[in-house]
């Protein structure tokens, strides 16, 4: 299989996370089979919870040693810790609340109520992203990297004619005047997520169709950032046919 970008399109959204959801297990089966340790990055988004609940609901979870895995975030929002409009509340309720992970396996970035002003918190993240880099990387090489992606093809909390996108000098940037609420944000920044080995992104709906039309016929990533977005190993998109309307017909690869 070559590194070019993929797309699996699925009937709908209840077969997409499902099929994410099986997809996902598989393959950390076969990643920890070869390290000891794996780095997943999770999104927010309306998909986020699809997959994970899948996840959570899957027999096969358990055959996975969950105490090896370690979970991040792609961004998450300036608001205060155990709030539902937190990406990582999401994921406590859909899927880590049932795991026995390891507190220390679990990288939440900082929230408002830390004590910290939104700057020191992405570079206290920054920090914690650099105790995890092998051989001096300032971030793991993530294994499997999840986004979603917005109706204006922005991921992670990097939205088009915005600086964001173009930022290499750091890991972890602070989002201010987001034009998805809530306004401010942290997220990790293009060059962390592109050292992903895989990058999932998972999408459904008529509304995406327009910008992963776009990024799939070379728009750019400042137009739409998924465009700028690729993993070393592979880069799947996985969605469902609404999403997929004005994908070239031969970059489909039907999943049923
Ligand atoms: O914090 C966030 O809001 C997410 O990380 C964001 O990047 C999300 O993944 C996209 O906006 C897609 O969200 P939907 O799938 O709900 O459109």
């Amino acid at each position: 299989m070559t590194n070019e970008r993929r797309v699996l399109v699925h009937p709908d959204k209840g077969s997409l996370a499902s099929s994410v959801a099986a997809r996902f297990i598989t393959k950390m089966l076969d990643i920890l089979d070869d390290q000891p340790v794996a780095h997943v990055v999770l999104t927010g988004g309306s998909m986020a919870g699809a997959v994970l609940e899948s996840i959570a609901s899957s027999p096969a979870r358990t055959s996975i040693d969950w105490s090896r895995v370690h979970f991040w975030w792609g961004d998450e929002r300036w608001v205060p810790a155990g709030s539902d409009e937190r990406n990582d509340w999401i994921a406590d309720r859909s899927l880590l609340d049932d795991l026995d992970l390891p507190d220390e396996n679990v990288h939440r970035f900082p929230a408002s109520d830390s004590g910290m002003t939104l700057d020191d918190a992405a570079v206290a993240f920054a920090a914690e992203l650099a105790e995890h880099g092998v051989d001096g990387a300032d971030a793991p090489a993530f294994d499997i990297t999840f986004l979603g992606v917005g109706p204006d093809g922005h991921i992670a909390s990097l939205f088009p004619h915005r600086s964001g996108i173009q930022v290499t000098d750091r890991t972890v940037i602070a989002v201010r005047n987001s034009p998805k609420p809530p306004p401010e944000r942290l997220s990790l920044t293009r060059p962390v997520l592109n050292a992903s080995q895989r990058i999932w992104f998972v999408l459904s709906g008529a509304d995406k169709a327009s910008a992963l039309g776009l990024a799939l016929a070379g728009a750019s990533r400042d137009e739409v950032p998924v465009a700028g977005i690729k993993g070393r190993r592979r880069t799947v998109f996985f969605v469902d046919s609404d999403a997929a309307a004005e994908v070239p017909e031969v970059l489909i690869a039907r999943d049923y």
